[in-house]
C-alpha cells in the first residue's frame, strides 16, 4: 500500500473512531452542549455538522459512518490561520538568531570607531546572552501569569525598543543598555514561542510547526552574517544598520501580535472557557474540536487534583517524579546541545576556514555566512524530518553524526598542529616593544597566543623565513612591526600574515569536519531541545519547565562561548574539540536512555510517557527515563 493510501486509511480510522465516540455521547446525553453547560453554539453546530453524513438519529451502519469519516477527512485541513500565528511568533526565533549572530561583524567596526578594549568587547557580546539567561528563566512566571502572547508581546517591544537604542548609541554605555534589553526580549521569545506554536498546534503537524522556529533562528543567524558582510565595507557606522535593523521585523512580530490570539490552553487553564473554545474552533478549521477540548479541561483537573496547587510550580514540578523526570530531558537536552559545541563552531567558523586556507579576511566574513547558510539549509531538513522520523530518532541520529563530525575536526586541528611550521626566523623588536611572541618555537604555539601572529614565506609549497609577532592592536590584519606590518611591505617583501591559524597541507580535514558538523547538528540537535521541551510538560508545569530549561541553554551558550579561547589555550583547539566530542558521546547515551517518543501523540498523552520508573531504557519501544 502507499504511503499516502496508508495515511489516509489511519486518519479515516481515527476520524471514524472521534465519529463513534461523538455518536456514543449523544446517544448518552441527548443534549450535551446545554449540559455540558459550557459549549457554544458553535460547537454544538459543529459536531451537529460532523454527524450529519453519518445519520445522526443513530441509525446507519459502519459503512455510514465510515463514508462520514472519509468526507470529514476530505475537508479536514489545518485551517491557514495556524501557519500565520506559528510564522508571526517564529518572528521571535528569527530575532533571537539575528541578534546573537549580527554582534560579531558589528563588533570590528564598533572596537575601532569607540576604541573598546577586551572587557568592552567582551562586555558588549556576552551581556545579552547573559541577560537573554535571566529573563528565560523570569519568562515563567510572566508566561504563566500573563499569558504566552502577553509575554511574545513584550519580547518584541524590548527587541524594538533595544535594537533603535544600539542604532543610535552614541557610546559604549548606551550600547551596553542596548544589548541588555535586547537580550531579555530573546530571553522572553526563546522560552514562549516553542510553547506557544506548540499549544496551538494541531498534534500531527506540531513537530513541525515548533521546528520552524528554530529554522527562524537559523535563518536570522545567516541574514545577520549577510548583514554583517554588506555592512562591513561602511567603516564608519556600519554597525547602527547592522544592530538597528533587527527592529523592523520586532516591530511586524509586535503590530501582528496586536491581533493574533491568546493560547486557547492556557485561557482555559484561566476559566475563560468560552473564549478558548472560540480561538480553538479557529485553529482547527473545520474539524470538531469537543475532544481536544474536554481532554485539555479534563487534564487540568485532574492535574489539579494530582498535583495540587499549592507552593511554588518548580517544587511541584521536582516533587512529582513525571515532571521531575521531564525536567531531566529536557534540561539535559539544552545542556548538550550547548555542550556539543554549536556557538563555538559558528563564532569560530571565520578560523576554521582561514585554517583550510582563506586568507583573506573579508572572504572569510563572507565564507562565515556560507556556514550559516549550511545550518539553516540543514534545520530545514529537519522540519521535513520531525514528523516522519520523530523526535527521537532524529536527535540520536543527529548527535551521533554530531559525534564523529567533532572527533573529525579535532583530528583536523591535530594533524595541522603535528605539522605545524618551525619558526626559523627571530626578528628583533624595536627598542621599547617587549613580547613574548619571539620566544615560540612552532607556528601552533604562536597561533594560540591572542596577541601574536605568523609572518612567513613559501618556497613552492614549502613554509620558510617564518617569524613569529605581535599582531597590530588595531587590525588582526597586519603584524605591528617587522616584515608583515602593512600590505606594502607584504608584497615588497613576498610574505604571507596569518593570524588565528597555521598554514598547512591538512587544513582540509578541519573543513571537512566543519561541514559534516552542520550537516549532522542542524536537522536534530539544533531544533530537537526546543521542540521537545515545548511538548514534554503537562500545562501547569510548561512555562516553568521551558524557563529552566531554556535557562540552562542560555547558560551553558555563555559558558562554552566564554571558554572556547581559554580552552583552546590550555588544551590546544583539537583538544578543544575532543573535549565537545566527549561531552556529545556523554548525550547520546543520555538521548538513548531518556528521551521518549513524542511524534503524533496529544500534548495531553505526552506526560504518562513519564510514568513509569521501572521501565528498561534500553529497550527501544520502551522510552520513558529510567530514574
Ligand atoms: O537551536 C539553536 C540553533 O541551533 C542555533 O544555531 C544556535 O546558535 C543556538 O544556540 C541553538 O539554541
Amino acid at each position: 500500500m502507499s504511503r499516502k493510501a496508508s495515511e489516509n486509511v489511519e486518519y479515516t480510522l481515527r476520524s471514524l473512531s472521534s465519529l463513534m465516540g461523538e455518536r456514543r455521547r449523544k446517544q448518552q446525553e441527548p443534549d450535551a452542549a446545554s449540559a455540558a453547560g459550557e459549549r457554544s453554539l458553535l460547537a454544538a453546530a459543529e459536531s451537529s455538522a460532523s454527524l450529519q453524513g453519518a445519520g445522526a438519529g443513530g441509525g446507519g451502519g459502519v459503512g455510514d459512518l465510515e463514508r462520514a469519516a472519509r468526507r470529514q477527512f476530505q475537508q479536514d485541513e489545518t485551517p491557514a490561520f495556524v501557519y500565520v500565528v506559528a510564522v508571526f511568533s517564529a518572528l521571535g526565533g528569527f530575532l533571537f538568531g539575528y541578534d546573537t549572530g549580527v554582534v560579531s561583524g558589528a563588533m570590528l567596526l564598533l572596537k575601532r570607531q569607540l576604541s573598546l578594549d577586551a572587557l568592552w568587547q567582551e562586555l558588549l557580546v556576552s551581556s545579552t546572552v547573559g541577560a537573554a539567561a535571566v529573563s528565560a528563566l523570569a519568562g515563567g512566571a510572566l508566561n504563566g501569569v500573563f499569558g504566552r502572547r502577553a509575554a511574545i508581546l513584550l519580547a518584541s517591544a524590548l527587541f524594538t525598543a533595544g535594537s533603535a537604542v544600539l542604532a543610535a548609541a552614541n557610546n559604549k554605555e548606551t550600547l551596553l543598555a542596548g544589548r541588555l534589553v535586547v537580550g531579555l526580549g530573546i530571553g522572553i521569545a526563546s522560552m514562549t514561542v516553542p510553547v506557544y506554536i506548540a499549544e496551538v498546534s494541531p498534534p500531527n503537524l506540531r513537530g513541525r510547526l515548533v521546528t520552524i522556529n528554530t529554522l527562524f533562528i537559523t535563518g536570522g543567524q545567516f541574514f545577520a552574517s549577510v548583514v554583517d558582510g554588506a555592512f562591513s565595507y561602511l567603516q564608519k557606522d556600519g554597525w547602527r544598520y547592522m544592530l538597528g535593523l533587527a527592529a523592523i521585523p520586532a516591530a511586524i512580530q509586535f503590530f501582528g501580535f496586536l491581533f493574533l490570539p491568546e493560547s486557547p490552553r492556557w485561557l482555559i487553564q484561566k476559566g475563560q472557557t468560552q473564549k478558548a473554545r472560540r480561538i480553538l474552533s479557529q485553529m482547527r478549521g473545520n474539524q470538531t474540536i469537543d475532544e481536544e477540548y474536554d481532554s485539555i479541561k479534563n487534564n487540568i483537573e485532574e492535574e489539579e487534583k494530582e498535583v495540587g496547587s499549592a507552593g511554588p510550580v518548580i517544587c511541584r514540578m521536582l516533587s512529582y517524579p513525571p515532571t521531575r523526570r521531564a525536567l531531566i530531558v529536557g534540561c539535559g537536552l539544552q545542556m548538550f546541545q550547548q555542550l556539543s559545541g554549536i556557538n563555538t563552531i559558528m563564532y569560530y567558523s571565520a578560523t576554521i576556514l582561514q585554517m583550510s586556507g582563506v586568507e583573506d579576511d573579508r572572504l572569510a566574513i563572507w565564507l562565515a555566512s556560507v556556514t550559516a547558510f549550511t545550518n539553516f539549509i540543514f534545520t530545514l531538513v529537519g522540519v521535513w524530518l520531525v514528523e516522519k522520523v520523530g523526535r527521537r530518532k532524529l536527535t540520536f541520529g543527529s548527535l551521533a553524526g554530531t559525534t564523529v563530525a567533532l572527533i573529525i575536526l579535532a583530528l583536523g586541528f591535530l594533524l595541522s598542529a603535528q605539522v605545524s611550521p618551525r619558526i626559523t626566523f627571530k626578528p628583533v623588536a624595536p627598542s621599547g616593544q617587549n613580547t613574548t611572541c619571539t620566544r615560540y618555537s612552532y607556528c601552533n604555539e604562536c597561533m594560540l597566543d591572542p596577541d601574536c601572529g605568523f609572518c612567513y614565506k613559501m618556497n613552492r609549497s614549502t613554509v620558510i623565513d617564518s617569524s613569529c609577532v605581535p599582531v597590530n592592536k588595531a587590525s588582526t590584519n597586519e603584524a605591528a612591526w617587522g616584515r608583515c606590518e602593512n600590505e606594502t611591505k607584504f608584497k615588497t617583501e613576498e610574505v604571507f600574515w596569518a593570524y588565528n591559524f597555521c598554514p598547512t597541507p591538512y587544513s582540509w580535514t578541519a573543513l571537512l569536519g566543519l561541514i559534516l558538523y552542520l550537516v549532522f547538528f542542524a536537522p536534530g540537535m539544533g531544533p530537537m531541545p526546543w521542540t521537545v521541551n515545548s511538548e514534554i510538560y503537562p500545562l501547569w508545569a510548561r512555562s516553568t519547565g521551558n524557563a529552566c530549561s531554556s535557562g540552562i541553554n542560555w547558560m551553558f551558550n555563555v559558558l562554552v562561548s566564554l571558554t572556547f579561547l581559554h580552552t583552546a589555550e590550555y588544551l590546544t583547539y583539537y583538544g578543544a574539540f575532543f573535549l565537545y566530542a566527549g561531552f556529545a558521546a556523554v548525550g547520546l547515551l543520555f538521548i538513548y536512555g531518556c528521551l521518549p517518543e513524542t511524534k503524533g501523540k496529544k500534548l495531553e498523552e505526552i506526560e504518562s510517557l513519564f510514568d513509569n520508573r521501572f521501565t528498561v531504557c534500553l529497550d527501544p519501544r520502551i522510552t520513558s527515563c529510567n530514574l
